[in-house]
């Protein structure tokens, strides 16, 4: 991921981007509550597309998939945690957010969530961004857990644990801001919430903030290469 870019990047700058892609990941969940969890959008049977094995959103994401590995670099492109998150957000995420229900909207679902996972992905992938600066801030701090290949020192070395706190409650605050229904009068209703905010924040407790740590061990460990 050495690429031109990462040559103005500091740790400020990178903070500042995962912080803007809080709102564009928020949003696009709030866009996907728009439908139930619409279950035939993952039934391979009931694929709109011909002569294809996948399920609709399984096809939509592999096409952006192959667009993205023709832009990175090839040892940063080896670390790729798709699988994962796309477990999670179908497994886990999707049912949280939806309700239960099929009202047949499966294309436009289904866009849906590839807004949502490539964001999700996107913020994930950041991790390489993330880490290529810290390497470059404090490239002796993180020399000798390099060599030695020693996850756990990595992971404690990266880790900033008032940031974590920070983005937890940011988010949450966030969903709750994006998710009102705006009215004319001052009143608002909490239980009209798009999102619940409580979701939002153990999302990325559980799942972003962790697989986004796990690339940027990932790529450490490969970065003396
Ligand atoms: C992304 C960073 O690395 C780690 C992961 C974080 C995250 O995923 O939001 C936050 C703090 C760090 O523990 C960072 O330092 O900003």
């Amino acid at each position: 991921m050495e690429v031109a870019e990462s040559n103005e990047m500091t740790l400020e700058t990178v903070r500042d981007s995962l912080i803007r892609q809080e709102d564009t990941i928020i949003f696009s969940l709030i866009e996907r509550t728009k439908y139930p969890i619409n279950v035939g959008a993952y039934d391979k049977t009931k694929t709109a597309v011909s002569e294809c094995s996948d399920s609709l959103v399984e096809f939509m994401v592999k096409e952006t998939e192959a667009a993205y590995a023709k832009i990175l670099h090839p040892a940063a492109a080896s670390i790729n945690v798709n699988s994962t998150i796309w477990e999670v957000y179908f497994s886990q995420l999707l049912p949280l957010i939806t309700v239960p229900g099929d009202d047949g909207n499966y294309a436009t679902s289904a866009v849906s969530d590839l807004a949502c996972l490539q964001a999700l992905s996107r913020r994930i992938h950041y991790g390489k961004f993330v880490a290529e600066v810290k390497f470059k801030d404090a490239p002796k701090k993180y020399e000798s857990a390099i060599c030695s290949q020693d996850r756990d020192a990595l992971m404690k070395l990266l880790t900033f644990e008032t940031v974590e706190e920070r983005v937890k409650k940011r988010v949450a605050k966030k969903a709750m801001l994006f998710g009102q229904e705006v009215s004319l009068d001052d009143n608002y209703d909490e239980k009209k919430l798009k999102i619940d905010p409580a979701i939002v924040s153990r999302l990325y407790e559980e799942w972003v903030m962790p697989l986004t740590k796990l690339v940027e061990v990932e790529y450490l460990l490969r970065r003396l290469d």
